[in-house]
């Protein structure tokens, strides 16, 4: 299935898969669904997450305590998928897990679960010529980071290797909330804008209102991560679905749900 967005801005939502349970996960994903996102990303817990900030980082320690796992996470795709067919799904995962659990088999089962994309934060575009042979074997969608910093050239290779949205890092640095967003990420999208027709969605510091009707001005889709983890990690197990649906309920007040 492509990755559509159905109202613009779109919104993709991170969450760290297993934090606090792969349960929770789960309901946290529906009710996020149901609230209007677009996407979700599952972020497979890693225990050396360098481009991490210190949200994350925490629930990523907590995820990998639990003892989560890369075929967890592919378990978890499938279930949130046999009950929304409407979101597209992507796994966020640093390189190395998926070199240990097997390229070919991370691709296969995670197209079986139903994963439309994958986002490898530390795959490089250049050295991606055997990855991206194997993504497209079995229709997953790759996508790509493009950064403030990176020159036109590579702007041109990430734009043509992604499909489905391309991931505009709105600075350079770590994830994280912050309380104004820089205004390199208009910048980059006018630039990659010239490489590409694919939907391009900004993250890094995304976590109010006021930021996302910003993007919308200049971009088709916001992502929010460390603001959303942040409330998971705040709110008592049972309220998490909720607290989360209200949230991103809250992000996009004059956006009428298309579907
Ligand atoms: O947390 P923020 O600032 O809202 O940014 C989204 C980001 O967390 C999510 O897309 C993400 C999680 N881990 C990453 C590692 C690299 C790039 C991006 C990410």
């Amino acid at each position: 299935m492509p990755i559509r967005f159905a109202s613009k801005p779109g919104l993709v939502v991170y969450l760290t898969a297993g934090d606090p349970d792969l349960d929770a996960t789960r309901e946290i994903a529906v009710a996020a669904i149901d609230a209007g996102a677009d996407v979700i990303e599952l972020g497979v817990p890693f225990s050396d997450p360098l481009a991490d900030g210190p949200v994350i980082q925490r629930a990523s320690e907590r995820a990998v305590a639990r003892g989560t796992k890369l075929s967890d996470v592919l378990g978890l795709a499938a279930e949130i998928r046999k009950v929304r067919r409407e979101a597209g799904l992507v796994i966020f995962s640093y390189y190395n897990p998926v070199l240990r659990y097997g390229l070919e088999r991370f691709c296969k089962e995670a197209s079986e679960a139903g994963v439309d994309g994958v986002l490898i934060t530390d795959m490089i575009v250049e050295e991606a010529d055997e990855y991206l042979k194997v993504l497209e074997a079995h229709g997953l969608a790759p996508i790509f980071l493009a950064a403030p910093t990176s020159p036109d050239e590579r702007l041109a290779r990430i734009a043509k290797a992604s499909r489905g949205f391309v991931y505009a890092i709105s600075r350079t640095g770590i994830t994280g909330a912050q309380q104004t967003m820089t205004g390199d990420a208009e910048q980059l999208v006018k630039r990659l804008r010239k490489y590409t027709a694919l939907p391009i969605a900004v993250g890094f510091g995304v976590s109010k209102p006021e930021h996302v009707a910003a993007l919308g001005e200049f971009a088709d889709a916001a992502v929010v991560g460390s603001a959303i983890v942040a409330i998971v990690e705040a709110s008592a197990r049972e309220d998490a679905p909720s607290s989360i649906a209200r949230f991103i309920k809250g992000l996009r007040p004059a956006v009428a749900l298309a579907r």
